[in-house]
């Protein structure tokens, strides 16, 4: 009997290496949809999801060049959980919607990777064949964070709690990929769970 194409969703905690196990699935071949690539796609200028976020946000909001001040708006929703509702509420279903047709369109021919940092914040387990979390230990979550953002601690707690925690989301895996030690160590675990795959 043909094997259905699998739904795998990839989560963790900001900067727990999401986009590094994205990557190096993609560089195995499989495609991986990039739900923060497709959120910078639904703000471009012109679009109906900025035109939104300037009405709720007001013009500071905008770069001078017309794009999203992604740093202002940042500040913003990181620091008030309403006002990160109010901007989820306007890019999640424009996200999804795109997303939704991307996944079916390869379904039909593979399995399909989804990295979704809000997976479970949402409820998108329901939609998963299976969930991958990307789990590393906080102190080198924040470490990691405030290397590569160039961020003070404060600002990378801030972002980390504006998120379901990291351990409850590893509780709830149906696969955990543990990046808290060498790049080689992880891509080893990838290996082995695409071969099981395959
Ligand atoms: C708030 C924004 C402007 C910050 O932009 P910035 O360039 O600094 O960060 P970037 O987009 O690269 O996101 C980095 C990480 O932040 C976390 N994050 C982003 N948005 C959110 C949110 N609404 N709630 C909690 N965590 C979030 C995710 O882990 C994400 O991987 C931007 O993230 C945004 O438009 N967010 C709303 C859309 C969204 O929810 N994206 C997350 C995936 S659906
Ligand atoms: N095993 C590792 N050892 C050292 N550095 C790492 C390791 N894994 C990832 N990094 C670095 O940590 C940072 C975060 O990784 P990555 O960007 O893959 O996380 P992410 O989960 O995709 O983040 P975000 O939620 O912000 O999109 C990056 O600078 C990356 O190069």
């Amino acid at each position: 009997m043909k094997k259905k194409h699998k739904v795998i969703g990839i989560t963790g905690g900001i900067a727990s290496g999401k986009s590094t196990v994205s990557d190096y699935i993609k560089s195995k071949g499989y495609p991986v949809l990039d739900a923060d690539i497709y959120a910078r796609k639904v703000v471009e200028p012109g679009s109906q999801g900025l035109k939104e976020i300037v009405e709720a946000f007001g013009e500071a909001a905008l770069n001078e060049d017309g794009t999203m001040n992604r740093q202002q708006v940042g500040s913003i929703i990181f620091n008030d959980p309403k006002k990160r509702a109010i901007l989820n509420g306007i890019t999640h279903p424009i996200i999804r919607q795109k997303m939704n047709e991307d996944r079916d369109f390869y379904l039909q021919t593979t399995h399909v990777f989804q990295d979704i940092p809000l997976l479970f914040e949402n409820g998108l387990e329901r939609q998963m064949d299976e969930v991958i979390v990307v789990y590393v230990d906080r102190a080198v979550q924040i470490k990691r964070l405030m290397t590569r953002n160039n961020m003070s601690e404060a600002d990378a707690i801030s972002r980390i709690e504006s998120q379901m925690s990291l351990d409850e989301k590893k509780d709830r895996a149906s696969v955990v990929f543990d990046n808290t030690g060498t790049i080689e160590t992880l891509y080893k675990q990838i290996d082995d769970y695409l071969q099981e795959l395959s």
